[in-house]
């Protein structure tokens, strides 16, 4: 009988499927310096989630730890991504909600940068967007939100609640910093990820034709 208040056998099997999947989105070059973070639910009470300051695309099963909900790490004296909290936050808010990824492509990051002034970044009329959980067509529009950045989780994790109580969302940007993209597991998580990365790009090179 373990003495860890977690199913060792769980944490394995996240960190095998974060491990895989991180190593593709970092091929990508979406994890530049050992920027970006993933998780994922590992039961009712616990996350693994990455180790901070790790590179990305180098990770191996020692990289992922466990967190619980309130973002303190569980049997365990590593330190957690800086941005625990943005992750614990929405499987506290959302029981569905089984994978949260965060990442810092240059199309995130130079995009939060140009849209940081509106607040957000309006996605109209693209096939793309019913790669997001619910929409059904193309006939639609979404607003991706872009946050001030802060080295301050409590007030980022803050704003993004506000958001939450006023909209759907199924991810958000954070000003001159990159996404965050969720779903109710891995492969939704990275089907909304890349379907912001995609259609971001698509106005930025919307942008340089107007
Ligand atoms: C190395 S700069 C990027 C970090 O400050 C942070 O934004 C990030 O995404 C990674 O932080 P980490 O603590 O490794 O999870
Ligand atoms: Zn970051």
């Amino acid at each position: 009988m373990s003495a860890l208040p977690y199913d060792p056998a769980r944490l394995a099997h996240c960190a095998g499927e974060l491990i895989v999947n991180i190593r593709e989105l970092s091929e990508r070059g979406w994890t530049p310096a050992t920027s970006s973070n993933f998780s994922q639910r590992m039961d009712e009470r616990h996350v693994a989630i990455t180790v901070s300051g790790r590179d990305k695309g180098r990770l191996v099963e020692d990289d992922i730890m466990v967190v619980d909900l309130d973002g303190r790490p569980v049997a365990t004296d590593k330190k957690s991504s800086a941005e625990t909290l943005l992750h614990t936050q929405l499987y506290k808010r959302f029981p569905e909600t089984g994978c949260v990824l965060h990442t810092h492509s240059l199309v995130q990051t130079v995009a939060s940068r140009l849209y940081a002034g509106a607040g957000h970044v309006h996605l109209e009329g693209y096939e793309l967007l019913k790669a997001f959980t619910g929409n059904t067509t193309h006939e639609t529009a979404i607003e991706l939100p872009v946050l001030p950045n802060s080295q301050d989780m409590s007030t980022l994790a803050a704003q993004v609640d506000c958001l939450l109580d006023q909209q759907t969302l199924w991810g958000y940007l954070i000003d001159g910093h990159g996404l965050y993209a969720w779903g109710r597991d891995m492969a939704e998580a990275r089907r909304h990820l890349e379907a912001f990365e995609f259609l971001l790009a698509a106005e930025l090179e919307l942008r340089k034709l107007r």
